[in-house]
């Protein structure tokens, strides 16, 4: 990608302190997200995947601040988005919006689609009565809620499970956000309009110049609507590069496993794989003293050297990389 990026993760760690099994068993430390680095250019989606408990809503939680990294970076426009304070973290909150899995409880029930969009209108962009009304109607009308002046009068228990998550993308357009972070937003709609949803997305990327950090663990949305992906297990980075180049030849193990659980036609026989018997069902508890490849006790090409350590990232195409010895 050419340009600066608008937002950037540098060597993000977070750990968590969590309690043993019961009461006399000692605290333990849960190692969530180890060495994450990436950035996020304007107008592009970057997608996350990997299986459930390997961080990817981590990264999330920690872009709107509800944790402060243990240890790395997150920098939009160039600042610290942890040491934001005052008119800087104002116009954070206002450039950085977040959407999330469940469309049933990110909108409160008691207020109509127009209040929610009304309030950060006025928050943000102290517009009159009339620009309120304005801008109301353009971000449903671009979201496709139509006509605008029936559906803001709607209440959220009148929507549809992907009006709901069109109406909170109103929302987020209304407040003038440019980075989008998306944690699953469409796995709990039904399959036929999980793809309205990617294609409004998708609309908003490209006309509006909206950037996206998609986490999924759907290798199949992914491809059709990221530019790029990073492939995270256990907390770790194992694979990233230009989401074609991933997903239609993986290098890293994991990857391969990952996708050659996700059928498709047009990569048939590229990512077969004998993977060793599942270990354990569940990513590893990874801790701050763990030492080598994450993936270790599952990976069927594993090296006596991966025990030991992780190595460094290698280009293994044009714009691909993966952490693997083997590779
Ligand atoms: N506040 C917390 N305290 C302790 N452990 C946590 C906390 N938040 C997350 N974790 C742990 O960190 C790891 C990563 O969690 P995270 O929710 O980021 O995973 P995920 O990849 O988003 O999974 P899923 O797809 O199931 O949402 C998990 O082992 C989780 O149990």
């Amino acid at each position: 990608m050419s340009g600066n990026p608008i937002f950037s993760v540098k060597n993000l760690v977070m750990d968590f302190s969590i309690s043993g099994k019961n009461f006399f068993s000692k605290q333990q430390t849960l190692r969530a997200l180890n060495d994450v680095s990436f950035d996020i250019y304007p107008g592009e989606s970057l997608a996350v995947v990997g299986e459930s408990g390997c961080g990817k809503s981590t990264i999330c939680r920690i872009a709107m601040r509800f944790y402060n990294p243990t240890s790395g970076k997150m920098l939009f426009d160039g600042g610290d988005v942890h040491a934001f304070s005052g008119d800087e973290l104002r116009k954070y909150r206002q450039k950085v919006q977040m959407i999330f899995q469940d469309p049933f409880s990110s909108l409160n029930p008691l207020h109509s689609i127009y209040y929610h969009l009304k309030r950060p209108i006025e928050l943000y962009h102290k517009c009159d009565k009339i620009e309120t009304k304005k801008r109301m109607d353009e971000a449903l009308s671009l979201v496709g809620l139509v006509p605008p002046e029936e559906q803001g009068k709607k209440f959220p228990h009148q929507l549809s499970g992907g009006q709901r998550q069109r109406a909170f993308l109103a929302r987020i357009l209304a407040i003038g956000a440019d980075v989008i972070f998306a944690d699953e937003p469409t796995s709990m709609l039904d399959v036929s309009i999980r793809l309205g949803v990617l294609n409004l997305m998708n609309k908003l990327k490209k006309d509006m110049g909206k950037s996206f950090l998609y986490i999924t663990h759907d290798i199949a949305t992914a491809r059709y609507f990221a530019d790029r992906i990073i492939v995270l297990y256990s907390g770790h980075m194992v694979e990233w590069g230009d989401v074609d180049s991933v997903v239609l030849n993986p290098k890293h193990p994991y990857t391969r496993l990952l996708i050659s659980a996700a059928p498709d036609p047009e990569r048939d026989g590229l990512a077969k794989l004998d993977v060793k018997e599942d270990v354990e069902n569940e990513v590893s508890f990874w801790t701050p003293e763990k030492k080598g490849c994450p993936f270790y006790n599952r990976c069927p090409v594993a090296l006596e050297i991966c025990s030991i350590s992780f190595p460094d990232e290698k280009m293994v195409g044009d714009n691909q990389f993966v952490r693997c010895h083997y590779v």
